[in-house]
């Protein structure tokens, strides 16, 4: 299963190698980080990351062993941004030319960038943004200003105190025209001490949710006073800016300028697994150490896990973890596969890739922020010790429903593609995730043939009910949508049942790519078939959940509704035997998971007492403050003999 998980034997092993080197290096010890002072955090960081850049350089390892390096390292950092979204803006939007003069620099890291598209006033709506960029022909430079307090650059990780440079996104303005939002490579400060360059205002944004956690990251304010850059640090693969001042666009879309944010939102996808599977190792491994009630005879009380409520709760979870695991897998095919053909400019798949991120960027960080914090309710009180791991982990991860595209922003967007396939369905014949469209008069017309709680144990019936439901949601919103005279209006109005019929297509993707992956050559003994009962837990929670909308469709009757509940609780049970050996699967180092609770031998109860003692509190029997402001009170005479 660890195979599984991985993805193959070769990714296990490297994976393995680069969480050990970060386990065992004192450096990067992580358990203090709560405990610190903001400077003191951010200090830590850079010394952390450059710590983690000299043993890049000094083993010099493959870009894919310093990726699994700085993921194990486990605390956000401004080389997140550098080598996350920097490095792919000017990979993607720039010119040969351009990758040939700064993709050298900032893989050997001689800059440090970042990605400064969000705005005080303006974050989803990009094309509302108020930074400009006006050419001067004269001097064959843009001049870059913040004309308003709300056009101040706002959230960039990376800006506030490490980077050197940034993409900034502004609207081009030539000869008096406005051209939209581009990127532009601006320097922001002094590469000899690193002082800002004259024109640039740039600071942190202050703290953010949560002690350590994202407070390691420099996320940062910037103004531009008229600062001047040379034309050719536009970005020019999607427009041009001649020297005459004539603006040119290529053959290449415009929504490529936006490519970036596809990239980033499919490796977010890859990281929900993560996320969420650290939470779910830890509440597995600490329902099975903890026993409440049930005692007979004087023997042990029950385990948690055994509970039916804490397996419907945490079993899901778990299934869920897996399901992401192998979407995102597929999703980093798709985007591999939409790169490759970017590159010899066919452009056709790109509106289903941006739809396909987009949706499941949002449905994966959603039911992972969720997901974490029932964790974190599954361990009882001891969950809510920063030691269990879960409340730094939620507080770094929750920020996901919100960078890289708010969640519902995103399933709005789903939405527009969703109902322009609708729209287009007699005309042209839909392919990729909504191939499933092109059946529409079946989908509408049958209705499901499940008759015991067996028969949903099929992967073809429980493919046709997340398909029938996702359909006709879509269907039912184009009809509602056909009443409005303006489209823009009825878009408006009906944005609700828009972004449910968003989340019915990409639940039925998930599910779908997890029934895909069954499909295929799965070594090892019994793998294959945990993971089938996991891929059941998952479609057919998912199920029970939103029998709502299956049930509102009319594709479910209200029995085959529960029959499904029925089979759920039966899985469940098959699950049980195996949990700590799905979650062990994982292969995380009791560093990466960072928790008490969730450690490898189960020795919760005496490293919790332990850990306790060491908290600066405990460094002596009477507190500070006690004689000056506790004493007093104990001491004082008062008058009434009630008080
Ligand atoms: C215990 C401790 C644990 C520690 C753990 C540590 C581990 C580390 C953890 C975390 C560290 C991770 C680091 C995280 C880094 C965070 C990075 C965050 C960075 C950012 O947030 S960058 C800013 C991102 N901003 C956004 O995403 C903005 C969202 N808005 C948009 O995307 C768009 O503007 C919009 C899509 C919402 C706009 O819509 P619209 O108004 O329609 O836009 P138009 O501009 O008019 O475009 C319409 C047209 O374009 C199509 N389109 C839109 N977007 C894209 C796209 N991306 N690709 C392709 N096409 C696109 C759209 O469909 C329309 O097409 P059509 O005309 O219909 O055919
Ligand atoms: C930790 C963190 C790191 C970040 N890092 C970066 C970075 O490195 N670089 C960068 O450029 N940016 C960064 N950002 C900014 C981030 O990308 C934006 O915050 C994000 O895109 C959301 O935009 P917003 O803040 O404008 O939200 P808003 O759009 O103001 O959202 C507020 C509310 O309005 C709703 N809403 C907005 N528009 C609509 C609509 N059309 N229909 C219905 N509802 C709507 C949203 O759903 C939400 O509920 C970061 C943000 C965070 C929190």
């Amino acid at each position: 299963m660890k195979v599984a998980w991985a993805g193959s034997r070769e990714t296990l092993e490297l994976s393995d190698r680069m969480a050990k080197l970060v386990a065992n290096d004192p450096v990067f010890e992580k358990f203090t980080r709560p405990m610190l002072g903001r400077k003191e955090l951010f200090k830590n960081t850079l010394r952390k990351a450059a710590h983690g850049w000299k043993l890049i350089v000094d083993l010099r390892l493959t870009e894919e062993e310093a990726k699994w390096l700085r993921l194990y390292i486990d605390e956000p950092a401004y080389t997140d941004l550098h080598w996350g979204m920097f490095i792919p803006a000017i990979e993607g939007q720039g010119t040969e030319e351009q990758k040939k003069k700064w993709l050298p620099l900032a893989q050997k890291m001689k800059i440090i960038g970042c990605y400064a598209q969000t705005e005080l006033g303006h974050g989803s709506n990009v094309q509302g943004l108020e930074t400009t960029a006006t050419f001067d022909p004269q001097a064959d430079e843009f001049v870059i200003h913040s004309p308003t307090l709300t056009s101040s650059k706002w959230w960039p990780g990376g800006l506030g105190k490490a980077s050197t440079h940034a993409l900034v996104y502004a609207r081009l303005i030539v000869g008096g025209e406005f051209h939209g939002v581009h990127g532009f490579i601006v320097q922001l400060r002094s590469l000899e001490d690193h002082s800002p360059l004259p024109g640039i205002t740039v600071g942190d944004i202050g703290l953010k949710f949560g002690n350590g956690a994202y407070n390691t990251m420099d996320n940062g304010v910037l103004r531009f006073d008229h600062v001047r850059i040379p034309r050719n640090q536009m970005l020019m693969r999607v427009s041009q800016v001649t020297k005459e001042g004539k603006y040119m666009q290529s053959d290449v879309p415009r929504q490529l300028i936006y490519g970036t944010m596809v990239y980033v939102r499919q490796t977010i996808v890859v990281d929900a697994s993560k996320a969420l599977s650290r939470a779910v190792c830890i509440a597995t491994r600490y329902s099975a150490v903890r026993r409440q009630f049930g005692s007979r005879n004087g023997g042990p009380e029950t385990q948690v896990i055994d509970y039916k409520t804490q397996q419907s709760r945490l079993f899901p979870l778990l299934a869920s973890a897996y399901a992401f695991r192998f979407v995102g897998e597929w999703l980093k095919w798709l985007y591999m596969d939409v790169k490759q053909r970017l590159e010899a400019n066919d452009f056709s798949t790109l509106p289903e890739a941006h739809a396909c991120t987009a949706g499941l960027k949002s449905l994966t960080t959603t039911a992972t922020a969720d997901g974490i914090e029932e964790c974190r309710k599954l361990c009882g009180g001891h969950g809510y010790l920063v030691s269990s791991g879960l409340p730094e982990l939620f507080a770094v991860y929750i920020p996901a429903c919100t960078y890289e595209g708010d969640n519902v922003v995103l399933l709005l967007q789903v939405a527009r593609f969703i109902v322009k396939t609708v729209s287009e369905l007699g005309y042209k014949q839909p392919v990729g995730t909504t191939a499933y469209m092109g059946r529409v008069a079946t989908l509408m017309q049958n209705n499901c043939a499940v008759r015991t709680a067996e028969d949903w144990l099929n992967p073809g019936a429980i493919v046709e009910a997340f398909e029938a439901r996702a359909a006709r949601m879509a269907v039912a919103c184009g009809r509602q949508l056909a009443k409005f005279e303006n489209p823009e209006e009825g878009f408006a109005e009906l944005a609700s049942d828009l972004v449910e019929a968003s989340v019915a297509h990409c639940q039925l993707i998930v599910v779908s790519k997890f029934i895909e992956k069954l499909q295929q050559d799965i070594p090892g003994k019994g793998v294959k078939q945990s993971l089938e009962i996991l891929c059941y837990v998952y479609a057919l929670f998912l199920l029970h959940k939103h029998q709502g909308d299956f049930l509102a469709v009319g594709y479910l009757t209200p029995k085959q509704a529960l029959l499904a509940n029925d089979q759920l609780r039966t899985l469940y049970s098959k699950v049980r035997p195996n949990a700590i050996a799905l979650v062990d699967s994982f292969n995380y180092t009791d560093h990466y998971l960072g928790s008490i609770l969730g450690r490898y031998d189960g020795n919760v109860y005496p490293k919790l007492y332990e850990a306790a003692w060491e908290d600066p509190l405990n460094d002596s029997d009477v507190a500070d403050g006690f004689h000056q402001y506790v004493q007093p009170i104990l001491k004082q005479k008062l008058h009434s003999a009630k008080l």
